[in-house]
């Protein structure tokens, strides 16, 4: 932990700049609070700066970028109609760019049902699991390519790539996690009944990696089963561990059953400090809904949480959860607040 914290702020596209305000806002006052000194450097990157300038993410933003703390992240991305840009360029020439760059391996996202919510579940249970979803490999490393494009003969290929480096250390993380939990449980979730080669590398190094942690029990669940008991009996779950792709899917599944997608937040972990991490919404830029002071900044707000966790200021971030919390649990569904209500309402409780 340091008197001083040095943050990129990339506040992208849509709501992105809506929700970081509120971000930044709760984020000044809990280290303020603290006498620690907070200095915010901010970067203008996204689509609308693709469409401005042509471009994306050059190198000497990754270097300018590596010399920050941590850095918090808006959302990206056009609405899924819009021509302006190409889809997925943004996604994988920015967002998919810095997880790779700075070897964001561990795509932390947690789940919890907080006092007050409504969940769309019958009878939810007490739900708080975490989701260690890779972050650097699988079917989003660009891996593939067309033939024949655009002839009744085309082929397109997305070739998952899994390697015994990146599958073991993001395994190993959630068993450290999962060990250091209370109930002390692992689910792992692949597709291994017909995914063999990526899904019996996964199976094979879960079953070495338990070896030596012998009070985690583990467990397995097609991806598929996994989203029948998100579902059904989300309580079940402690630490989920999977794939980029598995985890993507799951995760927006699992924001729906505790509250929705605005209170979901997201880290994307270095867990070996060789660059700075970064922290996020799970959510979009939800174009539908920009601009109007409709989005939920919790998300972001506690995405903010994470990022001081990881920093070591631990009792800032559950300073912030709480107030959150009691913020959540005094909402009134009848009478939804602007974005920035919500996040002067948190910052003024801590
Ligand atoms: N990390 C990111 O930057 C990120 C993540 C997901 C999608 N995207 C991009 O965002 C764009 C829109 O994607 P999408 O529509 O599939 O997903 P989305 O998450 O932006 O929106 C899905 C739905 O959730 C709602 N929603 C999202 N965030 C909300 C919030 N904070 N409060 C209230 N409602 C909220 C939206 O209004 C929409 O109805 C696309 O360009 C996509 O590629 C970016
Ligand atoms: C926008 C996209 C690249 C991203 C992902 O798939 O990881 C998003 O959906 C997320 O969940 O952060
Ligand atoms: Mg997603």
């Amino acid at each position: 932990m340091s008197a001083s914290i040095d943050i990129a702020v990339i506040a992208g596209d849509g709501i992105g700049p809506e929700v970081t305000a509120e971000a930044v806002k709760v984020l000044k006052e809990a280290t303020a609070s603290d006498g620690v000194e907070l200095k915010i450097t901010d970067y203008e990157l996204g689509a609308a700066h693709w469409l401005a300038t042509g471009e994306t993410l050059t190198d000497a933003t990754i270097d300018a970028l590596r010399g920050h703390d941590a850095i918090l992240f808006g959302a990206v991305g056009a609405a899924p109609g819009d021509t302006s840009i190409p889809s997925g360029l943004i996604e994988r020439e920015l967002l998919l760019k810095l997880r790779f760059s700075l070897d964001h391996y561990v795509n932390l996202r947690p789940s919890r049902l907080y006092r007050g919510v409504a969940s769309p579940l019958a009878d939810p249970g007490a739900i708080d699991f975490v989701v260690v979803r890779e972050g650097t490999e699988g079917p989003y490393v660009g891996n593939g390519g067309v033939l024949r494009k655009g002839t009744p003969q085309e082929i397109a290929t997305e070739v998952s790539v899994n390697t015994a480096f990146g599958v073991e250390r993001v395994v190993r993380d959630g068993f450290r996690r999962a060990n250091e939990r209370p109930r002390k449980k692992l689910t792992y979730v692949h597709k291994h009944n017909v995914l063999v080669h990526a899904g019996h590398l996964w199976k094979r190094t879960v079953e070495a990696v338990a070896a030596e942690f012998p009070d985690v029990a583990v467990d397995y669940l097609h991806v598929d089963a996994a989203t029948i008991f998100l579902v059904t009996d989300p309580a079940r779950f402690d630490v989920i561990v999977t794939d980029n792709l598995f985890g993507d899917i799951i995760t927006d599944l699992a924001a729906a059953v505790t509250g929705g997608i605005g209170l979901a937040a997201s880290g994307n972990i270095n867990m070996d400090r060789t660059a700075p991490s970064m922290f996020e919404p799970v959510h979009g830029s939800a174009p539908d809904i920009a601009g109007q002071q409709k989005a939920d900044p919790t998300a972001a707000i506690l995405s903010a949480a994470l990022l001081l966790e990881h920093l070591g200021h631990g009792a800032a971030a559950a300073r912030i959860e709480a107030a959150v919390a009691a913020d959540i649990a005094g909402r009134n569904p009848a009478s939804a607040r602007p974005t920035s209500a919500i996040g002067d309402a948190i910052a003024a409780a801590l």
